[in-house]
């Protein structure tokens, strides 16, 4: 499914100096966010910082939203994830796209301006209307939870 979001480019080097936000591939579900700096920031081992990406979206549907997420390259090899761990994008939001970086490796790692850091992901969402009852209609799980099944 496509659909047309607003974006606001918020920094002139991004669309000349740094590409856009694209999809890699037909396929692709993320769209890379990069780094809108203007020098090199040196992130410690346990450090995270603030990093903004220049763009500001405004989706502007309740039934969608926004993720970011990690690049699985950067935070599998390099220990680069995400300091909220998902970054969560309400539809109604229209400020800067900001990408919290935490370094949860063992070595420092240096941030490039331009660099793509993290992945921008659109999801449907469904806002509950809750339905007050006292029962719910018998389940099979019931309350079973936190691993009652086993682990086998
Ligand atoms: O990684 C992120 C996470 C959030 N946001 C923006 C968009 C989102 O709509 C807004 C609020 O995020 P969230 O609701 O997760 O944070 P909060 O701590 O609850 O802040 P608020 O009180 O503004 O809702 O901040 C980002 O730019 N990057
Ligand atoms: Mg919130």
């Amino acid at each position: 499914m496509k659909k047309a979001i607003d974006l606001k480019i918020l920094d002139a080097r991004i669309g000349t100096e740094f590409p856009l936000p694209a999809y890699a591939t037909p396929g692709s579900a993320g769209l890379d966010l990069r780094a809108c700096l203007d020098a090199v920031v040196e992130l410690a081992p346990g450090q995270t910082t603030l990093i903004p990406t220049g763009l500001a979206i405004h989706i502007g549907d309740a039934n969608l939203c926004a993720t970011i997420l990690p690049r699985s390259g950067l935070g599998h090899k390099h220990g680069i994830v995400l300091g909220n761990l998902v970054g969560l994008i309400d539809s109604d939001y229209q400020g800067q796209l900001m990408v919290s970086v935490w370094n949860r490796g063992q070595d420092s790692f240096s941030i490039q301006p331009g660099e793509r850091i993290a992945q921008l992901v659109f999801m449907p969402v469904v806002q509950a209307e809750f339905n007050l009852v006292s029962d719910f209609d018998a389940s099979e799980r019931g309350e079973g939870g936190f691993g009652h099944s086993g682990r086998s």
